[in-house]
This record gives structure tokens, sequence and C-alpha cells, in this order.
């Protein structure tokens, strides 16, 4: 199982929402404020926000959190975490966009896509200009082409500028006015374009816009409190909650909207304080999240937004039966009664037939073509045997080393297919001279951000990761990604080259290919044609050959970046929206095996 749950006592059933609260929990000042590694508060916007100072307050003295000891589970309900707590080191509410500005003080980051903010800065928007779009449902909303032109609440729109977003993406300028008009959505984009802030814009929107008369927590016995979320915002990986949960303190800067985290791996208590303290938004992992459902401390009742990040793989084998328990088991509303909208890179028609009994009278939505942005990552495949991957690593490495890339620190990603493979590289390469980190799903939560956090700092510019680091991190200065050892699925692939290429930069990727991954060979040689790449003539040699071996059977068959809507396929009504479109991207019909993340 991707998180477990615990073994939390039963807690008062859930109050009715309707009723205000008559008890609430007095929370000291200090103790409002609490940071996970990564830097982002668990609290909100909503306390004690300096004023922004216009854009050279996004200048400021790069500060990093200390690491704040965790309480346990067990004391987490507790009054005495709290008397505990006051102990700890009293906390400002910090301006979001600050936060990320830590990072360009580290001097990981100057003009680029992460400065001022980790926002849009210096991106080539012209990279995605001729993509083409397929739209497909009933009377579909027509896209925007500005900001401007979308109807979104003026503190976003402030936000945005404070992002530096001087456009949207091409999946933003689509998929937020069909959000805003109240459509259920599954969306198809490259990676790297935006979809976050594609989902995030029209959440905070809706929910400035429909502010409740109702409390976001409800009253309760003792201490404890239920809090009625009016957004659910679920991603696979802590680290991509973490992630989704800075990006959207940052779009939801000043707008009163409260954006609340919960993820696995690290004590419940922070996040409980946290959310007793109320939240329209919640991000969350679905282990955690069903862990806070069950002891009745978030109730859905009052969700009237669904939002699934890496849709494709939370509805897969690892997660789909949490996400059919959160959103068909437990109390929030029915598809119609509530707005769903899907986001990921691939889309395979058998999890789009999954996806569609949560969605109602829903668009489809597919950005790209074959030879588009994903033409911004220059992908070269080499034939390595086992035994001579680690010194054709330290070549690359060492010439990357000698070359630099834009004068400046890049970040390599190192994909292998074992969490000891991964421990074993990351000690390899530091006794050869390349400081590097891993991650993986063996190490503690602490330890995976303490990874991320050195990677992403360029304390060590090489991160050797399992899977679990394939989809949604958003890093910048990651130049290259290198598949030490190729995925056995093909999307597997297209996810863990995301990693760069992000926002229209370039980067460059490299894939070790040997026997044993006979069965990628057509899938690879396709993806590659389809991003306009040179194919080895090698490569083709072993598509042409008949496969062998063992392993999962994913990565065969005509998969393709994208997607199409598998209504089309089954007689739904569709059009295109946009002619020059060029060929769709076939997809393959083949249910995904992933592994769950504890396992990779
Ligand atoms: N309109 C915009 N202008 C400039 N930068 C943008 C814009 N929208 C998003 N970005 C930036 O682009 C980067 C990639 O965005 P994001 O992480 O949302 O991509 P994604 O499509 O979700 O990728 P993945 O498929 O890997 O999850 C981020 O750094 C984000 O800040």
């Amino acid at each position: 199982m991707a998180m477990s749950l615990t073994d939390a006592a039963a807690e008062p059933t859930v109050p009715d929402a309707a009723v205000p609260a008559t008890r609430r929990t007095y929370v000291p000042r200090f103790l409002r404020n609490s940071y996970d590694h990564f830097g982002n508060s668990f609290s909100s916007c909503r306390f004690d926000i300096p004023p922004h100072r216009g854009p050279s307050s996004l200048q400021t003295t790069p500060r990093i959190p200390s690491n704040r000891r965790g309480t346990s589970d067990r004391e987490s309900d507790g009054r005495a975490s709290r008397h505990r707590s006051r102990r700890g080191k009293a906390r400002r509410d910090r301006n979001p966009f600050e936060i990320a500005d830590e990072f360009v003080g580290l001097g990981i980051s100057d003009n680029d896509a992460s400065g001022g903010g980790g926002c849009g800065e210096g991106i080539n928007f012209d990279a995605y200009d001729d993509i083409p779009v397929e739209v497909s449902g009933l009377d579909v909303p027509p896209p925007a082409t500005t900001f401007e032109g979308i109807d979104l609440e003026e503190a976003l729109n402030q936000n945005i500028q404070r992002c530096r977003f001087v456009k949207p993406t091409p999946v933003q300028r689509h998929a937020i006015p069909i959000l805003l008009a109240g459509r259920d959505l599954m969306a198809c984009a490259q990676t790297g374009s935006g979809k976050t802030a594609a989902f995030c814009f029209p959440i905070i929107s809706g929910v400035m816009r429909n502010r409740r008369q109702l409390p976001t927590k409800g009253p309760s016995d003792g201490d404890l409190t239920t809090t009625f979320p009016r957004a659910l915002i679920l991603s696979p990986t802590r680290e991509l909650s973490s992630q989704i949960l800075g990006e959207s303190k940052k779009f939801a800067y000043h707008t009163g909207v409260r954006v609340v985290v919960a993820y696995g791996g690290t004590p419940i208590g922070h996040q409980l304080r946290d959310l007793e303290k109320g939240a329209e938004i919640i991000v969350a992992t679905p282990g955690r999240l069903l862990d806070l459902l069950e002891r009745a401390r978030v109730s859905l009742k009052e969700i009237k937004y669904l939002a699934l990040d890496e849709a494709d793989r939370m509805l897969d084998m690892g997660f789909e039966p949490q996400i059919r328990k959160i959103v068909q088991q437990m109390d929030m509303p029915q598809p119609g009664l509530r707005q769903t909208m899907l986001f990921s890179a691939t889309f395979p028609q058998e999890i789009q037939r999954l996806a569609s009994d949560f969605l109602s009278n829903y668009v489809f939505l597919t950005v790209g073509r074959i030879g588009s942005s994903t033409v911004l990552i220059s992908q070269r495949v080499e034939y390595v045997p086992d035994m001579d991957k680690r010194g054709r690593l330290l070549d690359l490495l060492h010439e990357q080393r000698e070359n630099g890339i834009h004068s400046k620190q890049s970040l390599t990603l190192v994909f292998v297919e074992t969490k000891r493979a991964a421990d074993y590289l990351e000690h390899w390469l530091s006794k050869n001279g390349y400081p590097a980190t891993s991650i993986h799903g063996n190490k503690t939560q602490p330890e995976r951000e303490r990874a991320l956090r050195s990677f992403k700092s360029g304390a060590t510019p090489v991160m050797v990761a399992t899977d679990v680091a394939s989809r949604g991190l958003d890093v910048p200065h990651v130049a290259h990604v290198i598949n030490f050892d190729l995925p056995k699925d093909i999307d597997d692939y297209v996810h863990r080259i995301g990693r760069t290429g992000r926002a229209g930069k370039t980067g460059k990727a490299t894939a070790f290919f040997h026997e044993g991954n006979q069965r990628l060979a057509k899938s690879l040689t396709e993806c590659m044609e389809d991003a306009n790449q040179e194919v080895p003539d090698w490569l083709y040699n072993h598509v042409a050959r008949p496969s062998y071996g063992g392993g999962r059977r994913r990565g065969s068959g005509t998969r393709r970046f994208g997607g199409r809507d598998f209504r089309k396929d089954t007689g739904g009504g569709s059009h295109a929206a946009n002619s020059q479109g060029g060929r769709m991207l076939g997809v393959e019909i083949l249910r995904l095996n992933h592994m769950e993340e504890a396992i990779l």
C-alpha cells in the first residue's frame, strides 16, 4: 500500500456542517505555523501575512526553515502535543513567494523559471505556440488566449502577476475556461506544461466566489474538530503533494483561501493542528487522507472540487481501491454535485474508462501531438550492457562537468529500477567524485525530504531515484535525466524524462538500453519518433526481433504520448477544437500494473 492507515481509535462522529462552531479551539499565535522539510508552511496564508510590498518584496534574504522535530502520531490528537510544541521556536507565517526565493538565495537559480518566487520568468512559450489541441465533449467553452481574458478573481490575478506568469500555457488556455464554466474535465498535456496552475486557478477562484456560509471546521467533542474542505487535490506521492501545496499557497496568497496538506510518512500531529484551523483546500496523498477520514478529522461532504493530479497513476492498480474508497464510499457528493478534474501527461484508454465513473458530462482535452513540445527534450538511447553502465554513467557526468550547461550548476537525475540499486549507486558515485543523493520508498520521509532539498540546492547535483520521483516533481535545473535502468512501461519513461525540459526549457535525456529491455524497444522507438528524435538503427533492429524474456508486458504496443478520448471509439459525441491538429496520438488499451509507491 502506498500509505498505511494508522490504528486510530474511533473518534466522535462528524458534526452537521450547517451548525456553526460553538466552541473554537484557541491556537496560540506562535503555534500557528509549522513547516515541513520542504519549507512549506503547514499553515495557511490567512494568519499574519506580511503585506505585499510590490515586486521588490519578492527578493528576500534566504532563510531555510530549520528541521523541526515532529510529534508522534500517538500524542498528536491531544493537548499534550500542543503543550510540548510551545517549547518550539516561534515562527511567523511567511509569504509563500519568499519560501521559493530561498532556493534562489542558495545560488542555484538566477534569471530562470524558478527565479523570484519559483515562477515563470524566462520561459520560452514560443515552444508551445503551435501545439495542436483536441477537445471532445458537448458544448465545450471556448479557450482564452490571455489571463486577462479569463474571469479570475482580482487577488488571484495579482498572484499570477507575482508568479510572473505572462500568458497561459496551452493547457491553461483551454482547461481554465472549461473548469470555470463548471464542467468536469479529463486533461492530458505534456510534462512541465503547467497543469498544476490549470486546476489550481479555477479551484481557488471557485472557492473565493462561492464563499461558504458554513464553517470549514465543525464543532467537536473535546478538543477535536472536523474539517470540511471545499476542494480536495489528490496526488500519488508526498513530495508531489508538498509541491502542489507550495504552488497553491502562492496562488492563494492574500485570497483568504486556506490550503492545508496531509501526507503520510510524517507525524500526523502538525497536520491535525493545521486542519483544526479549518481549510478550504486540502492537498493530500490517499493513505493519509483515508486515515483522517476514518478518524473523522476531515469530512468530504462539502467538497465542490475534486482534482486528481497524475490521474492515470491514481487510478491504476496501486491506488484505485483507495481512490474509490475516498470518492465513492465516504461522504463526498456524487458526480454532478461536485466538479471533478483529472490531469496527467498520459491517459491510457482503460484508465479513462475507469475514470469516467467519477465524472459527469465531462470534457476530454488533449494538448500535444507528435513532434510538439517534447522536442524540448533531446532524447538519446545508447546500447550499454549491464556491466558497463557505471562506467558510461561516469563518462556522461564527466562530460557534463567539463561542458557545464548554461555555465552554471546543472542537476542530473538518474533513474534505477530498485531501491537497493539507488543506495548502491549513490554511494558509488559519491566515492567516485560525484556528490550524489538518492530517493526511494525505503527511506524515511525526513530522509526523502533531505535528499530532495540537497538535490535542489545543488549540494548533491546528482540524485539517484526510483519511480517515486518520476511524476510531477518540478525541480529547476534538472538538465539531464539518465535512465540507468529503463522502466518497463513507456508511460513511466515519458514521466521520467519529463523531469527535464519543463516550462519551455530544453533538457537532455539519455537511456541505457540492453537485451533485457527488448520489450520496450517498439514503444521507445515510437516515443522518440513522435518527438522527432533520431532513433539509432540498432534499436530498429531490436523492434524487428521477436520479444522474449520475462517481466511485465507493459511497454509493448502502440502507446504514444498524449491520449485520445476513449468515447470516440465507443460512439460518444466529440469535436476537434483545432484543425491544425496533425495526427492525434494513439493509446494502448492495456491496464497498467504500476508498482505502488511503497515498493518503488
Ligand atoms: N503560465 C505560466 N507561465 C510561466 N510559467 C508557468 C506557467 N504555468 C506554469 N508555469 C511553470 O511551469 C513549471 C511546470 O509546471 P507544472 O509543474 O504545473 O507542470 P505539469 O504540467 O504539472 O508537469 P508534470 O506533468 O511533470 O506534472 C512550473 O515551474 C510552473 O511554475
